[in-house]
C-alpha cells in the first residue's frame, strides 16, 4: 500500500478539511510499535478502565483495519498489553489508538503493527467485559466514526469520512 503522508494530505484535501470531512487529531499520543506510519478504516469502542472488548476485537481478524479506544483518557491504568499487542499483529490489524494507557511498552515496541496511546501505566485494567463497540466517540477533540478511515505517521493523525488516495 503507498504510503499518504498526512501533511501531504492536509495540503492537497483543504476543502476536506473545511467541511469537516477530513479532521485532525490533537497532539496528544505517545508513539508505540514498530510501524511508525500507518493506515486503514476504523473500528471504534468505548470503555472505561476495562478491556475485556479490547481483547475480544484484538483476538478477532483485523484485515488491516485500525481499533480506536476511547478509554476516556484514564491515566489509571493500561488498556492494552504485550499479549494483546502480539495479538493484533498476528490477527492483521494496522494499528491501535487509545485514548488511555498502554503497558509492556517495550514488547508493544517490538510489535509489527501502529500504536498510539496517551502514556503507560504498569496496572492492567477491570475486567468486567462493559463498554460498546463500533459506535461514535469523541476523542482528541475529533469524533471518530466506525468505518472511517485513519492516517497516521510522525506528524499526526487524520480521520477521513472516505478513503484518501495518495
Ligand atoms: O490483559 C491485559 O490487561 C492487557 C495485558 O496486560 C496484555 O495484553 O498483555
Amino acid at each position: 500500500m503507498a504510503y499518504l503522508a498526512t501533511a501531504e494530505a492536509c495540503d492537497s484535501n483543504t476543502a476536506l478539511i473545511v467541511s469537516g470531512d477530513l479532521r485532525c487529531l490533537q497532539p496528544i499520543f505517545q508513539i508505540y510499535g514498530q510501524c511508525r506510519a500507518f493506515s486503514g478504516p476504523v473500528v471504534t469502542l468505548k470503555v472505561f478502565e476495562d478491556n475485556v472488548l479490547v481483547r475480544e476485537l484484538l483476538e478477532t481478524r483485523g484485515e488491516g483495519r485500525v481499533l480506536v479506544i476511547d478509554g476516556g483518557g484514564s491515566l489509571r491504568c493500561a488498556l492494552v498489553g504485550g499479549n494483546l499487542g502480539q495479538s493484533a499483529q498476528n490477527m492483521g490489524w494496522a494499528g491501535i489508538v487509545i485514548n488511555g494507557c498502554i503497558r509492556d511498552a517495550d514488547e508493544i515496541n517490538g510489535c509489527d503493527i501502529g500504536v498510539r496511546a496517551l502514556g503507560t501505566h504498569p496496572q492492567k485494567s477491570n475486567k468486567k467485559g462493559f463498554g460498546e463497540k463500533h459506535i461514535p466517540v469523541h476523542i482528541a477533540g475529533t469524533l471518530v466514526r466506525d468505518g472511517e478511515w485513519l492516517y497516521a505517521d510522525s506528524d499526526g493523525i487524520l480521520v477521513s469520512k472516505t478513503e484518501l488516495t495518495v
